[in-house]
């Protein structure tokens, strides 16, 4: 099959993965996630912790991801060599957040924040990696002033980048957004103002969005990323997934780690199911998605909101390799076969009972990555 793309990830959030679900967005950013991100500023401890989520989603099938870094230079240069290093695909974004956030875990000035990502985005370019970019990635509109986003959004514009942010993930956050930015008229128009909505541009979570703000992305061909595990882990709301797909669109799904504890795309799927079965149980006349479109989703869906269609996402012939082989009878697989299991059932049944352990190699343009000779992720058991 082809691999799975994700297109939403928090790299230096992976040490939470799996905890501190306890608060909702706002103070699950102020108590667990600022403080993990903040310790990124330490070369050694950003590239073993790097490392570990690299090799993790490898494993899990992710041949491309969109990662968000932190907001220093050297670590989000050394994610991007980590990537490079173990074969994966990528989109990398130094973080930008000069506003609203605390005092040990901010950018000094609009001016520093634009410097260090022009730094970024011409060192990340020079090493002319394969398959590894930059990313523009303001973090969202309550962490950066119009000044930043303004510039940020020509450096886009000026490079013609691709842009990452968080939009419309929960009803707090919307709120806070138009206090702090009475003269636009939405919080798309927000990033829209400075340019920041592009066919390049992956938003984030989307959940809230007005029938206008959706109908602007989609004149603009900007994507969402639709990160079910973290909506429902961190009780965002509940993104409808049939809506936007039917009103054209591009979704991707992502895992969002660590407001999703999974770094398993397969889990973003299945979770992306259940989310929209729960419209469908709220309304009986809603259409829920299918396992094609979840499956979609997470491949050519994703390559689509990523534009690297052209490159990935299926099989077309002229496209780069990056596929999974799957095993439903290897060793320790969690999913048993019948005599009448029709090839979409195999399909169906990996998804919903698939692991790791079926995944037996993951190639990117053509090579089996997870061969690769990479150093040590994890130490010896003390
Ligand atoms: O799910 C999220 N994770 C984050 O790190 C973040 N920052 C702003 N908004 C966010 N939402
Ligand atoms: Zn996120």
């Amino acid at each position: 099959m082809p691999g799975l793309i994700d297109t939403h990830i928090h790299a230096p959030q992976y040490p939470n993965a799996g905890k501190g679900l306890d608060h909702g967005l706002l103070d699950w950013l102020n108590k667990y996630t600022f403080p993990t991100e903040a310790k990124f500023q330490e070369l050694e401890f950003a590239k073993s912790a790097y490392r570990k989520i690299v090799r993790r989603t490898l494993e899990n099938g992710t041949t491309t991801a969109s990662y968000y870094g932190t907001i220093h230079l050297e670590a989000c240069l050394s994610l991007c060599d980590i990537v490079a290093e173990h074969g994966q695909r990528a989109l990398v974004g130094k973080v930008n957040m000069n506003a609203n956030s605390p005092e040990y875990y901010i950018e000094e000035s609009v001016d520093k924040s634009v410097s260090e990502t022009k730094k970024f985005v011409d060192e990340v370019l020079q090493k002319k990696y394969p398959r590894v970019l930059p990313i523009i990635t303001p973090r969202f509109a309550i962490s950066c002033s119009q000044q930043l986003m303004d510039a940020l959004g020509l450096l886009a514009i000026e490079k013609d980048l691709h842009v990452q942010t968080h939009i419309s993930e929960t009803p707090d956050e919307c709120e806070i957004v138009s206090k702090l930015f009475p003269e636009c008229e939405d919080y798309l128009d927000v990033y829209d103002k400075a340019g920041l909505v592009r066919n390049k541009t992956v938003l984030g979570h989307g959940i809230y969005l007005s029938d206008k703000e959706r109908k602007k992305i989609k004149e603009k061909g900007a994507s969402i990323s639709h990160c079910p595990n973290s909506n429902l882990s961190i009780r965002s709301g509940i993104f409808n997934a049939s809506q936007c797909l039917s009103e054209g669109i591009k979704v991707g799904l992502g895992t969002d780690v660590s407001g999703g504890y999974s770094p398993s795309m397969l889990d973003a799927m299945r979770t992306a199911i259940h989310t929209s079965n729960m419209w469908t149980i709220n309304d009986r006349s809603h259409k829920p998605i299918t396992h094609r479109e979840a499956f979609m989703m997470a491949t050519y869906g994703g390559s689509q909101a990523l534009t690297i269609d052209h490159l990935v996402g299926n099989f077309e012939v002229g496209k780069e390799f990056d596929a999974l082989l799957i095993s439903l009878d290897c060793p320790g697989s969690q999913v048993d076969i019948f005599e009448d299991d029709t090839p979409e059932d195999l399909v169906q049944k990996f998804i919903f009972l698939g692991d790791n352990r079926n995944i037996q190699r993951v190639f990117v343009n053509g090579e089996d990555v997870l061969q690769r000779k990479t150093p040590d992720v994890c130490p010896p058991a003390k």
